[in-house]
């Protein structure tokens, strides 16, 4: 089965659920809010952008790097977690930005993307750009580069999500805003100091066998096989690697968020496998998604660009 249900961008969020009108309440328990508990409107109505990424350390010093950008008041140092009652994800607001961890894989991100598109459809937001700032393998572009996604393909190079349901696999298409990606493109000339580009990003299910690596726990496949599949990826338009974009894609897409991804590569694939980078230049280089994020806030808010922005300062890398 097919979903090809359009992408709406702007407006308000859809849910595609009709059960969701009959409850009585809805807890969002991994998100440990809920409509009950919380006043959902109050906490987050005036949200215009959400930024997600995997690590709660990063997304902590995006929401203080953010804080300063936009020149609110106070240091920013002690934005509380607002899921602070739950392990599972940690989440922070500064001004119209959320800022949301969801963990690594499709099945985490998938968890926390049901309860905060549900939660922004409960606060009643409108015209809500989502944002994940990550990392990623590169294909055949310099260590260090930013990617901004076209498309999020999965692991035959397709532009599909599946998803089983009731033992059926649905698809689900994983368009991007191509709007968006150029407007973050444009201000990609902001931040001059590293290579931004925009190409396809492949999504797969595993960190290690998944992305062609032969340094995991279980490989059955020779260093020749594994460059040619990368080869193909690469001329397929693939330019970096990730584990959650197509189900990222997919669900905003059906929910109407004008969606974008933005991952930094830590190494070129047709290099190598390991992450041999030093942990200094690491967190400078997840630091560029973040950089870029800034300068198109800025500027989509109407604020002038800050001359040369420093980053966050996440002491704990990605
Ligand atoms: O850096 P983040 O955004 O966590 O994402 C990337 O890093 C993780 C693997 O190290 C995967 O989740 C991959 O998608
Ligand atoms: O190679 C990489 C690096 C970061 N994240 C991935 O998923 N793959």
């Amino acid at each position: 089965m097919t979903e090809t249900t359009g992408y709406s961008g702007g407006g308000p969020v859809l849910i595609k659920n009709p059960h969701l009108d009959s409850m009585e309440e809805d807890i969002l328990y991994h998100l440990d809010l809920g409509t009950r508990t919380h006043n959902l409107p109050a906490m987050f109505g005036d949200i215009k952008f959400v930024c997600v990424g995997g690590s709660p350390n990063r997304m902590k010093a995006f929401a203080q790097f953010m804080h300063k950008e936009l020149g609110l008041e106070g240091s920013g140092e002690d934005l509380a977690d607002i899921c602070a009652g739950t392990d599972r994800y940690a989440m922070y607001r500064t001004g119209p930005v959320l800022s949301i961890s969801h963990g690594m894989g499709i099945p985490s991100i998938s968890i926390m993307l049901h309860e905060l598109i549900k939660l922004l459809h409960h606060a009643k937001c409108r015209d809500v750009t989502i944002i994940r700032i990550g990392t990623s393998g590169g294909l055949g572009i310099e260590a260090g580069s930013v990617v901004i996604t076209d498309t999020a393909v999965d692991a035959s190079f397709q532009p599909r999500f599946e998803q089983v349901v009731l033992g059926d696999v649905v698809v689900r298409s994983t368009d991007l805003d191509r709007d968006l990606a150029e407007e973050l493109l444009a201000c990609s000339k902001e931040v001059p100091e590293f290579p931004t580009l925009i190409g396809h990003t492949m999504c797969t299910y595993d960190f290690y066998e998944g992305q062609g690596r032969l340094d995991g726990a279980l490989c059955s496949f020779s260093s020749e096989k594994k460059l040619e599949y990368l080869k193909r990826a690469h001329e397929a338009g693939v330019r970096n690697i990730e584990m959650e974009s197509t189900a990222f894609a997919a669900m905003c897409r059906l929910c109407g968020l004008r969606a974008a991804v933005v991952c930094v590569t830590l190494l070129d694939r047709l290099e190598g496998d390991q992450i041999r980078a030093p942990r200094e230049v690491l967190r400078e280089y997840q630091q560029r998604p973040q950089r870029l994020i800034a300068a198109f806030i800025r500027r989509r808010l109407g604020l002038r660009p800050l001359p040369a922005t420093e980053g966050t300062t996440d002491r704990h890398g990605p």
